[in-house]
């Protein structure tokens, strides 16, 4: 047995076996950071050659980590797939059948990962060139036959495929404008009847295909509010989000629910509250119309796992006189009973669940886009008094809550069933599989194995432990940035998975980030069958992919076709730009190190590498996987400002902790130091922590990430659930001074003021943060200019935007230069700093101060109040022109349109973070042109960082059928789909 580095994503950090014997359909794209990070030190460390050669005849030995498909690799591939049988005949069929559309030359891919630019890609050519040599005949067999011929043992509820013994509720059947128009009717083969009868996922599949035949074009119903709901009109794709939301739910197939993924900004928030009032509205009308109708679609409405459990009518149990609101609705239940779950889970409104920083803005939206006559029943969900009353939670027509919440009373939804198997699969095929670290780690302090606040994990509901949000069954739950359950296995996701609901949503402007795995947390939590099943999943979507990525990206197009909507902000309807939003201009601004910069780098880099030999040579790159990743993130720091790397502000825990660090035991500090010493990964970011600390439950954070679940409103650990706060996090050296006994002399702060004098004497400067100050500078100047006026005069509606399909236009400029931007003066001109790492915010702070420059501060460690201050001060005080922000903390949900312009000073892995932060300014709401500066140091790490992130996007787009180079052959046809589900 040999092993792999996989890192598999910012997020699923992996050190994982790979096995002898893999079988062809392992080589997928799991090209994430883990292999720029080992390029980049194959770079530095040319003389490891050797063990890279050595490595890429790993996988003969099972090394199958790889990126897209290669050009090379998949004819390789094919080639053996043709000698070998493992695909059957699917292969000729291939040749004999394939549509015109899917016949387009593979993408092209980097040429640094192929190799052909320069000497190392050959070793990466054979990673990915040797895998289909890999031969397992005898594994074929669990996925061989084609794309449907895998799936025996899945055991579906055939009885959903039926027609017509169901009753459409008369919403659905009656037409509610043109959201019903075309797909009522008993005889649509895609309605469901029921749970309990069993469905071969060759049926599954032929829904699907029948789904996304009906979905083939964009979707161009609109359907409008009746007057006097919503505060604003909507938009004309908003109307199109509404219709087809409504769609979702009132059909029967594939899933109650579904994906809305347009871009961030475009308006996904108002679309579901739309949702809400639409389906109230027409519950009403519907009750009002035939308040003795009792042919109500139970089975329809059934939530997925309740086998009928829900009785109530929806009809009734939202028929109001007069109102919208379920209070009134609840008197009238709570004496029929009607609201009742099971005889005792209370059926209660629409859930919605999102990141802490975005609640109150949810509570806003419901609150200013509602009118007053329709105004909705709202609770958020949170804070330690929240009620435990899972009847207090029915009277609400939506309740908000937190991730953190749903994780923490929720029970998991068990991984067994699909997901032991697909562990299995997972080992035998070397694919991603959850972090692996959460099962080889052992409790080094002996901490409690299960909480004493929260008791057991995986809890069922009728454990008195579990909270209210579990008691209740929802009538729809909707997950806002959902890409927040892209880990199926987190315990998040888990959670997320076990509400009880009958209708499911997630809404995320980037849903795939890392992987398609991403994809299939989303299937799950939405029971679209028979992706839902990692073993389905696996057989449909990723072996297609990775025979052949032309035909299995449009397959997967075809897939989420049926459950998904996504506009961008160039998505043109009817030939007119969806959205006309001003322009953004993104520009790459490589800047170079000064000459102590450099000479600093170079010298970490030359370490780095040396260590990595080390290590290499030793065959212990898998043990050291975090020493390894924690040099990257050195490298990384080093780009920024080397005093990052040097330990500036490197304790930030404060006082509540180191008197509580004197109260532990000599013991106890020093096995807390151990193990924060042993280079260890946040268990909330996975990344190396920035400025780590340790909980006295034995788990390590960066501060940021565990300040975000101390000031969240759970304030427990998000492994063990043990209560969380200040006084039981600690860093080195808090726990370094109590384990010497040296009480009374805080190093901490010595280190930390020693540091802070360094930089203020200069001693090192950072070409990044002049870089910044240059910019602001220039902006400043430009917001003073004689001739500014807002927009040039011109109403923001008539702005001659040229919008365009690629959305943005990126320039990459070589040194220090500032954008134009239109001239202004009515308006200040307000940019937005954006670093993943707190201590460059506090370097940039410092220099801000020395300009007096007025700016606020935004990252994890503050309160949720005051970040929704420092929010408000930056959008309405003029006086207040820059907010510095951490991307981890700032980058989604919030409305941001006072900036203009937006600075990224260090890079993140997934370019789709990049996007989101840069779309807090780029969005409804933004009059001016937004202009994005990211600024690299050339020659350095970033460089590979910028090649990953081109990556990603072409992986991301192929998904989505976005590339933009194949024009209308990136569309699909019926034929495509005939052939792709093979009917
Ligand atoms: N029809 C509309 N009329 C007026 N304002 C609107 C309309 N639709 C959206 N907005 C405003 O546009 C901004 C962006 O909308 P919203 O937050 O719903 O976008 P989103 O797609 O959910 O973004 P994200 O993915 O970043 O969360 C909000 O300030 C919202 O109030």
């Amino acid at each position: 047995m040999d092993s792999a580095i996989e890192i598999s994503s910012d997020s699923d950090v992996e050190i994982q076996e790979t096995r002898t014997n893999l079988p062809q359909g392992s080589v997928f794209f799991f090209l994430t950071y883990p292999l720029l990070l080992v390029s980049h030190f194959m770079v530095m460390c040319s003389t490891l050659r050797p063990h890279f050669v050595r490595g890429a005849s790993l996988n003969a030995n099972g090394l199958t980590r790889v990126g897209l498909p290669l050009p090379s690799s998949r004819n390789g591939f094919e080639a053996k797939l043709l000698t070998n049988g493992y695909i059957g005949s699917s292969q000729q069929d291939v040749k004999r059948v394939l549509p015109p559309s899917l016949t387009r030359p593979p993408m092209p891919l980097r040429p640094d990962i192929v190799g052909t630019s320069n000497g190392n890609g050959s070793q990466f050519r054979g990673v990915y060139g040797a895998t289909p040599a890999v031969s397992a005949p005898g594994n074929s067999g669990n996925f061989g036959g084609g794309y449907g011929g895998f799936h025996d043992g899945m055991g579906m509820g055939m009885g959903r495929v039926i027609n017509g013994d169901r009753l459409f509720p008369p919403s659905g059947a009656h037409g509610a404008g043109a959201s019903t128009s075309h797909f009522n009717g008993g005889s649509d083969p895609l309605h469901r009847n029921g749970m309990g009868e069993e469905r071969s996922s060759e049926n599954d599949e032929r829904l699907i295909y029948q789904a996304a035949l009906q979905n083939l074009n964009q979707p161009k119903s609109e359907v409008d509010l009746p007057d006097g709901l919503l505060s604003v009109p909507l938009l004309k794709h908003q109307k199109i989000a509404l219709a087809w939301m409504f769609q979702k739910e009132t059909r029967s197939a594939p899933c109650l629910g579904g994906i809305l993924a347009d871009d961030q900004g475009l308006g996904k928030t108002i679309s579901t509250i739309a949702l809400i009032l639409k389906q109230m509205h027409e519950a009403k009308s519907k009750s009002e119309n035939s308040s003795n109708q009792v042919a109500e679609a139970l089975d329809l409405d059934a939530d997925d796992e309740s086998e009928n459990a829900f009785v109530k009518q929806e009809s009734k149990a939202i028929s109001v006189n007069g109102s919208f609101g379920m209070k009134k609705a609840k008197d009238e239940e709570a004496s029929t009973s009607t609201r009742k779950f099971n005889g005792k889970r209370p059926a209660a409104g629409t859930l919605i669940v999102c990141p802490a920083s975005v609640v109150r803005q949810w509570a806003r939206e419901l609150d200013e886009k509602v009118t007053e006559e329709a105004k909705l029943s709202v609770l958020i969900y949170h804070g330690g008094n929240r009620t435990k009353d899972p009847t207090e939670l029915a009277k609400y027509d939506v309740v908000m809550t937190t991730y953190a919440i749903v994780s923490n009373e929720v029970p998991k939804k068990a991984l067994k069933d699909d997901d032991e198997n697909d562990e299995k699969y997972a080992d035998n095929h070397g694919l991603a599989s959850g972090f692996s670290m959460s099962k080889k780690r052992k409790e080094v302090l002996g901490a409690p194995k299960k909480s004493k606040k929260r008791g057991k994990k995986n809890a069922d509901e009728s454990d008195p432990d579990c909270g209210a949000l579990a008691k209740v069954g929802w009538l729809r739950v909707v997950l806002d940035e959902a890409q927040t359950i892209k880990n199926h296995r987190t315990q998040v996701a888990r959670a997320c998975c076990g509400l009880r609901a009958k209708r499911r949503w997630c809404l995320s402007g980037t849903p795939i980030q890392n992987t398609i795995d991403d994809l299939y947390s989303y299937f799950r939590f939405l029971r679209y069958d028979p992706y839902a099943v990692y073993k389905s999943f696996y057989s449909t979507i990723k072996v297609p992919i990775s025979r052949n990525s032309q035909i299995g990206y449009k397959k997967l197009q075809a897939i989420l076709k049926a459950i998904m909507l996504r506009r961008t902000k160039g998505t043109l309807l009817d030939g007119q730009p969806i959205i006309n939003l001003p322009p953004k201009t993104i520009n790459l601004s490589k800047v170079d190190f000064s000459v102590e910069e450099r000479s600093f780098y170079t010298k970490l880099e030359s370490d780095s590498r040396s260590q990595f030999k080390a290590y290499a040579d030793a065959g212990t790159l898998n043990q050291n996987y975090a020493n390894i990743l924690l040099m990257l993130l050195r490298l990384r720091q080093a780009c920024d400002h080397p005093q990052l790397v040097k330990g500036f502000s490197s304790d930030s825990v404060g006082k509540e902790s180191e008197k509580a660090a004197k109260r532990l035991s000599r013991e106890v500090c020093v096995s807390l130091l151990n193990r924060l010493e042993s280079s260890p990964i946040c268990r909330a970011c996975n990344d190396p922590p920035e400025a780590p600390v340790i909980t006295l439950c034995g788990h390590i954070f960066c501060y940021q990430c565990v300040s975000e679940y101390i000031t969240g409103d759970e304030n427990s650990c998000p492994v063990c659930r043990e209560q969380l706060a200040h006084d039981v996090v600690f860093s080195k050296s808090t726990l370094r001074t109590c384990a010497a006994d040296d009480i009374g002399c805080s190093s901490s702060s010595h280190a930390k003021g020693l540091n802070k004098a360094a930089f203020q004497n200069g001693e090192f400067s950072s070409s990044k943060i002049k870089t910044v100050l240059d910019i602001l500078q220039s902006l400043s100047n430009q917001g003073r200019g004689p001739n500014s006026t807002q927009n040039g005069g011109m109403p923001s509606s008539s702005l001659p935007y040229d919008v365009d399909d690629d959305d943005d236009d990126v320039t990459i400029i070589e040194q220090t230069s500032v954008p134009s931007t239109p001239p202004c003066n009515q308006a200040p001109v307000k940019t937005i700093i954006f670093s993943q790492w707190t201590s460059m915010l506090d370097v940039l702070e410092f220099s801000l101060n020395e300009k007096t420059i007025e700016f606020r501060r935004l990252d994890g460690t503050m309160s949720l109040a005051a970040r929704d201050r420092a929010v408000k001060e930056f959008s309405n005080d003029p006086d207040v022109k820059v907010m510095i922000m951490s991307l981890k903390a700032g980058n989604l949900g919030l409305n941001m349109v006072a900036a203009s312009h937006v600075i990224l000073l260090d890079l993140w892995w997934n370019p789709t973070t990049e996007d989101q932060a840069i779309d807090r300014a780029h969005r409804i709401g933004q009059t001016r042109p937004v202009t994005v500066t990211r600024i690299t140091i050339t020659n350095t790490v970033e460089d590979r960082i910028l090649a990953l992130q081109e990556e990603k996007r072409a992986m991301v787009a192929s998904a989505f059928g976005e590339d933009h180079g194949g024009g209308s052959a990136t569309r699909l046809t019926v034929d495509d789909l005939k052939y792709l589900f093979m009917v």
